[in-house]
Order: structure tokens, then sequence, then C-alpha cells
């Protein structure tokens, strides 16, 4: 519980927590805009119906994808608005610019809001700056803010690399985000690391997708024994054959119901497991 969060924080934090406890499950749909359409305006609707019906604490969309969406898929789910953008097709796709703000966000229902920094690209000056004056306004308007921190950049050959994992975690924490959504470290042994460092909850992406699904669940187990507080998992759940009943294995693991006996177990001689590789 962050020590320092006002009544109305904490209150749009427990709502994300939709399943209770401190972790989540959070699936993004801001792909619509990096890479293209995810489905077709009139299956979004349908798609974050399928997630919300299945466990899934959280959805992240841009504002305008809201304008398909039936509200009441809010009653059973928690809407993230992101704030950040730039296309596959960009002469620089790493480099991350506003388009909403957070007062906009809020108008539109928002419980939370994410920002999207590349660290180490070369653009980083200008997107470390716009998620300082986003957490700046979320601490006007007690928002809670979700950092999308990924190692990217012309001098980072290995994005997985568990010192720069923890710098984008620290660098998110210091400058004011709640919660953290960054890639996975290789093994769970250094995850185990990183999460115990931060001061933040740390979730992870999904990745690429992995037509595999035992290998994806295997990565959800492994972050989760890695300490992550959960994942932000976009690809494999909303590409997958049956998005909402991918959605229930995931949240199967990040939400175990007492007596389900494949919740992940705290093995501790599994530590050197190297964690899957599917982000
Ligand atoms: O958070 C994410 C996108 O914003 C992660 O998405 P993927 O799981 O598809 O990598
Ligand atoms: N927000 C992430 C992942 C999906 O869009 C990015 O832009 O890379």
């Amino acid at each position: 519980m962050m020590l320092h969060h006002s009544f109305a924080r904490q209150l749009r934090l427990r709502r994300i927590h939709r399943h209770g406890g401190d972790r989540l499950l959070i699936v993004p749909l801001d792909h619509s805009v990096t890479d293209g359409p995810l489905t077709g305006g009139n299956r979004l609707d349908h798609l974050v119906g399928q997630l919300a019906d299945n466990g899934v604490d959280a959805v992240v969309l841009h504002k305008g994808s809201l304008r398909y969406v039936d509200s009441a898929r809010f009653a059973r789910t928690s809407l993230i608005v992101h704030l950040s953008a730039s296309t596959v097709h960009a002469p620089d796709p790493n480099d991350k610019y506003l388009v909403a703000s957070v007062e906009e966000c809020l108008r539109l229902g928002a419980d939370a809001v994410s920002v999207h920094v590349n660290l180490g690209s070369t653009q980083e000056r200008q997107q470390i700056a716009d998620m300082a004056a986003v957490a700046d306004a979320c601490d006007r308007w007690n928002v809670p803010l979700l950092a999308m921190m990924y190692p990217r950049g012309p001098k980072i050959t290995n994005p997985r690399d568990p010192a720069l994992i923890a710098h984008a975690a620290s660098l998110a924490a210091d400058l004011g985000a709640d919660i953290v959504k960054t890639v996975c470290a290789e093994s769970i042994a250094e995850m185990r690391d990183i999460t115990s460092a931060s001061p933040v909850p740390l979730v992870v992406v999904g990745g690429p997708r992995e037509p595999d699904e035992t290998r994806v669940l295997a990565y959800v187990d492994e972050a989760l024994r890695g300490g992550a507080s959960g994942v932000a998992m976009g690809r494999n759940v909303f590409l997958a054959p049956d998005p909402g009943a991918m959605a229930a294995k995931v949240a199967r693991l990040i939400h175990p119901v007492p007596h389900d006996l494949s919740a992940p177990s705290a093995a501790p001689e599994a530590l050197a497991v190297p964690l899957t590789t599917v982000s």
C-alpha cells in the first residue's frame, strides 16, 4: 500500500485490483495505434466483454476507442487510458509522444492512465520529461499512473538485461509511477532481485505472440515466481483463438482461488530455472 496517497488515488488503485489481492491481470489493447487494427471496431466491444467476463482486472485503451465500447463492460473490469503513441511506420518507432492528457482521461471515465517510455531511445529525454509531467497531473488529480518502461534504443543490446530492467523500474518509481510494466528478466532469480528492489509493483509484458499456450502460461507462472505482481499481456490474449478462454487461464494463475492447486508453487529450487522466453 502506498504510504502517501490520497483517498481518491487509493480508491482508484483498489478499483484496478478488481479481483482483490496485490496481483494484476491487465490486457493492453493500445496496439491498435502502434501496430494497426487488432479487431474490427465493432468487435472491440465484444473483445472487452470477453476479457471483463474472464477475470481481467483492467484493460488499456486509447481515448477514441472508448466510443466503440459499451460502458457496461466496465462494471466488471477497470479502464486504463493510454497517453502515449507512435507507430511501427515511423522513422523511429521508439519515439513516443503524448496524445492525451490526464484531465481528458478523467473526463472519459478512466480509473488510471498509462504512459510509455523507451529507456535508451534517442528521444528518451522528452519521454522522461513527459512522464514527469504526467506524474504531476496524476498527483493533482489523484489518478494512478502505470508506466510502460521498455529498454529500447541504439545502445540497448539486451533489453532483458536485469540492470536495464531495474533501472527502468527505478526511473518510473522515482518519477511517480504507481505500477510499472516492463519486460521480464531471463531468469526467475534475476527477476526476483529486480522485484524485491522495486518500491512499486512490477507487471511484465506478454511479448510477441507465442502459439504454444503452455509456454505462455509457464512464462506467467515463472514471472510470478520471480516476484512480478502480474502481467500486462496483450497479443498473447487478444490474438488467441478464444481470448476469453485464454484470459481465464492466465487469471487462474494470477488470482488463484483458495482450492486451486494450479496456483504457482514457490519452490525455491526452481529459482535457477531460466524464464520461458516469450517476451
Ligand atoms: O503492455 C503492453 C502493450 O502496451 C504489452 O503488450 P504485449 O503483451 O502484446 O507485449
Ligand atoms: N505500448 C507498447 C506495446 C504495444 O503497443 C508499444 O508501443 O510498444
